[in-house]
């Protein structure tokens, strides 16, 4: 069968992050991570709390919510988790979705490689840094990253580390001076994602994004970067489903 457990999907919002931050998109949230980064804003992938949502999905009827959601009117889909790498499966959704002509974003951590990312228009590999309290494989991202330059997708991957400490920051150049061909992005990280206290929430974060700034603009072995927010946690918050 080809199925794939599914936690939650949703939209039309913008993309929040990276490489086409505003997009008009729609989310496919899959359950199940290799990874249980300390401080995951979706922890209920992967640590049991969201047990109960997890659906085990066709392509179509994948597609049929899609619709029920967004009508016609969108083009664009996300597909995030939980790690969507873990899914050879889900190739027969990037196939579907082409078929309709829309364009796929993934966001997935490079400690998986599926064949059918070379389908994915819109590519983000975002390895952890130290505070996440895991262990990259540079072995297996290498191969990653050189598999995606090789499929000729170059224009269409990104990498993008999430920072939360001067430690993560030193891991982010390094990982960016090791693959210095891929648009990078700097993210910051969000230390409260359980608040619902969104005003204070968002001080935080532009207080932390303004940290980040400065310390890029100073550092000379960070020259092609784009420093990004969190962009939906300013207007929603810590909500899910946003
Ligand atoms: C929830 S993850 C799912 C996809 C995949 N497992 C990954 O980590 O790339 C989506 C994105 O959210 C980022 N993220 C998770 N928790 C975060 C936090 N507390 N603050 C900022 N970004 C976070 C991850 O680094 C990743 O780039
Ligand atoms: N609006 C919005 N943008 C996002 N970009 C990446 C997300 C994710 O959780 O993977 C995300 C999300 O959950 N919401
Ligand atoms: S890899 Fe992504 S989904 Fe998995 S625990 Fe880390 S941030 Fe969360
Ligand atoms: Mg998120």
């Amino acid at each position: 069968m080809s199925k794939v457990p599914v936690m939650e999907i949703f939209g039309p919002t913008i993309q929040g992050e990276g490489m086409v931050i505003g997009q008009k998109t729609m989310f496919v949230r899959t359950a199940g991570c290799d990874y249980s980064c300390a401080w995951c804003d979706s922890a209920f992938t992967w640590d049991g709390s969201g047990k109960g949502l997890i659906k085990q999905m066709q392509a179509e009827e994948i597609w049929q919510e899609l619709v029920q959601l967004g009508g016609d009117g969108f083009s664009h889909v996300t597909l995030s988790g939980g790690n969507p790498a873990l899914l050879k499966n889900l190739s027969h959704l990037v196939d579907f979705l082409k078929e309709k002509e829309i364009k796929i974003g993934l966001e997935t951590q490079g400690s998986k490689w599926q064949d059918w990312f070379v389908d994915i228009d819109e590519l983000t590999i975002s390895p952890k840094p130290p505070s996440s309290k895991m262990n990259t494989d540079f072995d297996i991202l290498d191969s990653i990253m050189q598999r995606l330059r090789d499929a000729n997708q170059s224009n269409h991957i990104s990498i993008k580390v999430v920072v939360f400490s001067d430690e993560d920051y030193d891991y982010a150049k390094k990982v960016h001076l090791r693959y210095s061909d891929i648009p990078f992005f700097l993210q910051v990280g969000n230390e409260d994602n359980k608040t619902t206290d969104n005003t204070q929430l968002v001080e935080q974060l532009l207080t932390k994004y303004e940290w980040l700034i400065d310390k890029t603009m100073l550092d000379h072995e960070f020259k092609n970067v784009k420093v990004l927010p969190q962009l939906h946690t300013y207007i929603w918050g810590n909500k899910r489903g946003v």
